[in-house]
């Protein structure tokens, strides 16, 4: 069986260089459009990251450029909730299976008679906020900030752009919110825990924060770079449970196919995958899939994982 890497070595740097340049004149997908900034995001970005659990990382292309971090931050909000109520609450107030719908799917609600079903489509991830422990919308929103941070080893902020353009045309997300309260799954003011789901979207990451996140979690929730713990260790795998089912929205299957690892995306072209233990790889480029994912990301992902040797299932010849 061909070796792992356990840090960054030439055969990485190779391999990273490689998936950017078989990758970067692909041209399928189309920016998301639905949130009027996102279209306006330069379509040809790319960026590959990879970290390792000894903090050692290697990065090309645009790792710079800051976008927002949408559905990721799912990931990161369920941590700090995970951390607040554990995962028995979690599972049994929202759960952890897929809906077959796509993320913003009302009919997937109404069939489950509003049980989300899992925390990475919109309904459950606010239902997620809705848990948080707070008495205001700030409270709300200073501890998932905090969280944020702690994960990326920086203070991250929101762009505000962002926010401006989600906020406005978010009323299919507020929609959702009213049906999860008349359900009784949402445990909060259903348009306070809307507004500051909608702000958790618009965080601004780069891939080299976005990978630091991930590196986070296969380190078991400890951030490689800072030794500061984001996430209780037990927690971790509950995370990753949701993200192997449920990352990729309605195509997740094909990702965990193709890629073996915990995977999550998000319509503003970023996307992330954990090899727990071992590393994370994080790749931007803002072309998505009929899914919402972004094309050059999952390329480049399932590239790394194959030539890397990454996946959790597969053995690569
Ligand atoms: N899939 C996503 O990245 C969706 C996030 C976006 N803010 C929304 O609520 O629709």
């Amino acid at each position: 069986m061909k070796q792992r890497p356990t840090t960054v070595d030439s055969t990485v740097k190779q391999a990273l260089d490689q998936s950017l340049q078989r990758f970067a004149s692909n041209q399928h997908g189309k920016n998301a459009s639905y949130i009027p900034y996102l279209a306006s995001v330069p379509s040809h970005l790319f960026g590959i990251s990879i970290m390792f659990c000894d903090g050692t990382h290697a990065e090309v292309g645009d790792t710079d450029y800051a976008f927002a971090i949408e559905s990721i931050s799912k990931v990161f909000t369920l941590a700090h909730v995970l951390d607040e109520v554990g995962p028995q609450a979690l599972r049994s107030k929202i759960g952890c299976d897929p809906t077959g719908e796509p993320f913003n799917s009302v009919i997937a609600l109404e069939l489950h008679k509003g049980r989300p079903l899992n925390p990475f489509v919109n309904a459950g991830a606010m239902a997620t906020v809705s848990l948080l422990e707070a008495d205001t919308a700030q409270a709300r929103w200073d501890q998932i900030q905090a969280t944020y941070n702690l994960f990326a080893g920086r203070e991250l902020t929101v762009n505000d752009e962002v926010y401006q353009s989600e906020a406005k045309t978010n009323q299919h997300n507020r929609g959702i919110a009213w049906l999860l309260q008349s359900y009784g799954y949402m445990y909060a003011d259903p348009m306070e825990v809307c507004a500051v789901y909608t702000r958790q979207c618009s965080v601004a990451i780069t891939c080299h924060d976005l990978v630091t996140m991930g590196a986070t979690l296969a380190n078991g929730g400890v951030n490689p770079i800072s030794g500061k713990r984001a996430v209780r260790a037990n927690n971790v795998a509950p995370i990753l449970s949701e993200m192997t089912l449920n990352g990729l929205y309605d195509t997740t299957g094909d990702w965990y196919y193709k890629v073996g690892l915990p995977g999550k995306s998000g319509v503003g072209g970023g996307i992330l995958a954990v090899v727990p233990g071992v590393c994370a790889i994080a790749a931007f480029a803002p072309p998505l899939d009929g899914a919402g994912n972004s094309v050059r990301g999952q390329l480049a992902a399932e590239y790394l994982s194959r030539t890397l040797n990454l996946s959790l299932l597969h053995e690569f010849a």
